[in-house]
């Protein structure tokens, strides 16, 4: 699959930083799924291609395209949404050879494959020129990007297509992704086209995924594709089908502009590279265009399509897609989901922007102290073009200095610790994940706080509290029916509550549960594939808040508190989780001349006591006048034992 570097900018905000949207892929070149191609059979492909030779229009003739050749009405703007590996890029891959917009021989295999967690997830669009019955095609491909943690930004890349392809793996059948991908193209009024893929694997049976599709979807099978990515077979009738399946944009050249964003990146030459679709009206070179979200005004320095790369057309109208440069410096003012219009013409925005909103947060300390500075350089250059990170200093009185950081979700949290490990070699300390809880006071006002530090004391809320909410998500769990009382279990013991359950077909089961969103961001994927061997698949949207009896633990250690272990529970796991911390931290922190007290509290109540004795009885401990309020000197080393290793799985109840 094609896949762009984006280099986030930064936007300062007081104190914070407010990094843009969009965490996407890293690479600012072409990707094409090298690990396929020593299996394909090239012979049957090429073969295939040659006998489309005579439909294609190919690189070379692109130069002689004219875009106004293009009115809506021959236009397709789709995208291809399946679960993680059912062979969404391969397909992708497959069509642009088979529109000559790649070539397939060999020398497409070097690649840029600098980063495979970050290629994931890019959201890549590609214009692809195709003569079907006579007519000449613009079909437009955007790809939308496979994690739960990024649905926003999928249903985003979604409004800016009138259908998509909905890729089933014929071995592997109805996954979680596969249902919430279906529903937020369905949601956005697409039309779906069903597509069965893998078909030559041995263990295949694309009966049952049809019977699945048919349940599950009430979609109409009575044509669907059954193709192989890989060996290309039945892949030349994917796109006669977007055509006549696919309506075409039904937007009005002559109507006031309005332009969609749908992605962004940062390139270092140029600036902040935006992708839109022209809903109404013409957009050009020169063009002054305001964003209806800020409000600020750009000039449009360069526009065209994506073929694969940027192809300079000097203009785009209405129901295409391609790549707009403007004047824009910072990626953090490409907002996905923002409107654009003419200076002079203002008109209403597309609905549905929301601006960005981080929902796991975690502090990030540098091992070594005296690597802040290189350590700031390194955070501020990856999050330059992440317009979904949020990033505040912190200081922890047992850390140092550090950085507060908000993440669309664990998996992005994941990349960026990858990314700070492998690209900046730097050694950090991630705290606890925490989500955003929300406080609301009787004066009717609320207050988020997305750092343990900052949860009041008991004391403080007394009078003022009307009630304490936590996010949740609703999840959607598809698994084999044996492992239906383990996963039971375990959505019960992380606070989860049944919402429905329903059989997909003799020994599949889809459950429903909402779930706290703090319960599934430490282990839960991991301790759903281990306890369902791999078989259950998971994937969530966001449920809002609910009030919820939450409380803020406090680690003490000879009777001071350490911020950075500070956490915030429900009180249903407060003993549980005291006891465990308790003992952990008894494990990891070594003996001192004196006795180390470890106590996990609760609003001044103690909840667990541990005690590591004095290294040996002697007379530097009466030196020290056995007081046990001294500071100890909580080595690091502790602390990334216990954060790496220890506090992760401690909230089961
Ligand atoms: N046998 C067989 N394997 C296929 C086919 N299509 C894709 N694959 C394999 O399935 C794996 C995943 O394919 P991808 O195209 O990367 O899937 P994806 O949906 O893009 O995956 P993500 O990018 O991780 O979301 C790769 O190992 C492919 O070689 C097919 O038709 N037959």
């Amino acid at each position: 699959m094609i896949s762009r570097a984006i280099f986030p900018n930064i936007k300062s905000l007081n104190n914070t930083y407010i990094i843009n949207r969009s965490l996407k892929c890293i690479t600012n070149s072409l990707y094409i799924s090298k690990r396929l191609r020593p299996y394909i059979n090239y012979d049957n492909w090429i073969s295939l291609q040659k006998k489309n030779q005579s439909s294609l229009s190919n690189l070379q003739n692109i130069k002689n395209i004219d875009l106004s050749k293009f009115p809506a009405e021959n236009i397709r703007n789709f995208s291809i949404i399946a679960h993680v590996d059912h062979g969404k890029s391969t397909l992708a891959d497959r069509l642009l050879e088979l529109t000559g917009t790649i070539s397939s021989n060999h020398s497409h295999q070097q690649v840029l494959d600098k980063l495979n967690v970050e290629r994931e997830r890019g959201i890549t669009t590609c214009s692809m020129f195709y003569k079907y019955k006579d007519k000449d095609y613009l079909l437009n491909l955007i790809d939308t990007p496979g994690h739960v943690d990024f649905n926003y930004e999928v249903s985003r890349s979604l409004v800016a297509c009138q259908g998509t392809i909905l890729l089933v793996d014929a071995s592997q059948g109805i996954q979680a992704q596969t249902v919430a991908n279906f529903f937020l193209a369905f949601n956005e009024g697409l039309t779906i086209i069903p597509v069965i893929n893998k078909i030559d694997l041995p263990a295949a049976e694309p009966d049952r995924v049809i019977n699945q599709v048919e349940s599950t979807f009430e979609l109409d099978t009575s044509e669907i594709s059954l193709i192989s990515a890989k060996s290309g077979l039945g892949v030349d009738k994917i796109l006669p089908s977007v055509i006549e399946k696919i309506p075409p944009p039904s937007g009005d050249v002559n109507k006031p502009l309005k332009a969609f964003l749908f992605d962004s990146w940062y390139d270092t030459y140029v600036g902040v590279i935006c992708l839109m679709e022209i809903v109404d009206g013409k957009l050009q070179k020169g063009d002054k265009i305001v964003s209806a979200y800020s409000e600020k005004m750009y000039e449009v320095i360069d526009i065209g399509i994506m073929h694969p790369e940027q192809f300079t057309t000097g203009y785009l109208h209405a129901g295409q897609v391609g790549y707009v440069v403007c004047s824009m410096k910072v990626a953090a003012e490409a907002h996905v989901g923002d409107t654009f219009y003419h200076i002079k013409n203002p008109v209403d925005p597309l609905p549905g922007f929301e601006p960005a909103k981080s929902m796991v947060f975690a502090g990030v300390f540098p091992i070594d102290t005296n690597e802040f500075n290189r350590l700031d350089e390194s955070i501020t250059k990856l999050t330059l073009n992440d317009a979904s990170v949020s990033i505040q200093r912190e200081t922890s009185m047992a850390l140092g200095q550090g950085w507060r950081i908000g993440f669309l979700g664990t998996l992005h949290m994941d990349v960026f610790k990858q990314r700070l490990e492998e690209e900046h070699d730097a050694n950090v300390i991630i705290t606890q994940p925490t989500v955003p809880y929300k406080i609301v006071y009787r004066d009717g006002t609320a207050k988020l706080i997305r750092n343990p530090t900052e949860f009041p004391e008991p004391m403080e809320l007394q009078n003022k509290l009307s009630e304490l909410q936590e996010p949740m998500i609703l999840a959607t769990i598809i698994l084999p029916e044996e492992y239906m009382g383990s996963i039971i279990d375990l959505c019960g013991s992380r606070r989860g509550e049944q919402i429905e359950y329903n059989y997909m077909d003799e020994s599949r089961v889809i459950m429903k549960y909402s779930i706290p969103l703090a319960e599934i961001v430490t282990d839960f994927h991991d301790e759903l594939k281990s306890r369902s061997s791999g078989y259950a698949s998971f994937d969530y949207e966001d449920m809002g808040y609910q009030i919820s009896d939450i409380v803020k633990m406090n680690v003490l250690i000879n009777k001071k508190p350490v911020d950075a272990l500070a956490t915030i529970l429900h009180r249903s796991q407060v003993a549980n989780v005291g006891r465990e911390w308790a003992k952990k931290l008894s494990e990891v922190i070594p003996k001192q001349l004196y006795e180390v007290i470890i106590q996990t509290t609760i609003g001044g109540k103690v909840i667990a006591r541990e005690t590591i004795p004095a290294m040996r009885k002697n007379v530097t401990a009466k030196c020290y006048g056995g007081d046990v309020t001294r500071n100890i000197e909580l080595p690091q080393k502790a602390f990334y034992d216990f954060l790496s290793k220890g506090s992760g799985t401690s909230k089961k109840k």
